[in-house]
């Protein structure tokens, strides 16, 4: 078991984490989601032992993460972390990256682990470029992969898929967490995007104000927002007298709806519109199949 407790951390005298407790399950998937700058980062690098800790301790089972004043080379062999910024090795192949530190033992062995990390990252066709020669996308592939070459018992993901395109990325993503559960390994993941966690987190955390504001499944927190920051993170939503925070799913073009509004605009989204109409001078922003007419007046309802 990872246990977090009554962790606080700041850089200057401003705290970026007050009070931080929290636990995850061997093999469990946890997101820590927030706004820029509310700490995911920094939490993720004192999960690592990037840094000493002025309050609280981390434990990993028995073992307490340590920082540097304890701890000549940051880090521990049962934890991986895969920063905003790889550092991989760029004037040898993908290959050689991933198995930079495995053992030379059995090289048939040592091919093979190779060849199955290539395919969970999707890169086989690129096994023996040399990675200064790789797009962003790709080279922060490498580095998911080289992270569990040697199946550490924790994953740090921190922004895991930023660097990789749409065409890529749903099938990457269902691919490495599918192997991380398989595996059994812990992972964390600090994200901005919903879809990294919808799927596959087992618990989500916000932060806010140096603290955690929320934890729960992603489904509780999806299916009862406890305020804006949250249902922002999945979602266009509003906020309506009467009803409180709506998706935008949840407001539903209706005859004989009692929310009377004036469309403002449509926004093509693909699946459906979104669109923005005025209700009783506020803006609001509901999904309908077609496109409606700037300045008609229709009839809204609330579906849960
Ligand atoms: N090395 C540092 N020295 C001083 N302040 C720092 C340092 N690293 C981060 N900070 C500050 O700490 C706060 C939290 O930063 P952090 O990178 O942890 O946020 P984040 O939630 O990961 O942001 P983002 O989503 O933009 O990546 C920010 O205000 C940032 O400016």
């Amino acid at each position: 078991m990872l246990q977090i407790k009554n962790l606080s951390f700041h850089y200057k005298e401003q705290a970026i984490l007050n009070h931080i407790s929290f636990t995850a399950k061997p093999g469990e998937h946890l997101s820590i989601i927030g706004e820029s700058g509310s700490g995911k980062s920094t939490l993720l690098k004192l999960l690592y032992g990037y840094y000493d800790l002025p309050a609280g301790q981390i434990f990993w089972k028995d073992t307490e993460v340590l920082g540097p004043d304890y701890n000549l080379v940051v880090g521990y062999d049962f934890m991986k972390y895969v920063a905003q910024e790889f550092d991989l090795m760029p004037y040898i192949t993908v290959a050689e990256n991933i198995g930079a530190f495995l053992s030379n033992f059995y090289p048939e062995e040592k091919q093979a682990r190779i060849n199955e990390l290539l395919k969970v990252v999707e890169l086989e066709p690129y096994a023996n470029i040399k990675v200064k020669e790789l797009s962003g996308g790709q080279k922060q592939r490498v580095a998911i992969a080289r992270a569990i070459a040697k199946e550490p018992e924790i994953l740090l993901l921190d922004e895991p898929f930023s660097h990789i395109d749409n065409f890529k990325k749903q099938s990457l993503r269902r691919s490495l967490f599918k192997y991380l559960k398989d595996h059994h390994i812990t992972c964390i993941v600090a994200t901005h995007d919903k879809d990294d966690v919808l799927s596959f987190s087992d618990q989500m955390i916000v932060l806010h104000d140096a603290k955690i504001m929320a934890q729960d499944t992603p489904e509780n927190l999806f299916k009862n927002p406890k305020n804006k920051l949250i249902a922002s993170f999945f979602g266009e939503y509003n906020d309506l007298e009467n009803y409180g925070i709506i998706y935008a799913h949840q407001l539903k073009l209706h005859d004989k709806g009692s929310l009377k509004a004036t469309v403002k605009q449509n926004y093509f989204k693909g699946t459906s519109y979104l669109i923005e109409a005025d209700l009783n001078g506020t803006n609001v922003f509901f999904e309908h199949e077609s496109a409606l007419n700037i300045g008609a007046s229709i009839s809204l309802n609330v579906s849960s």
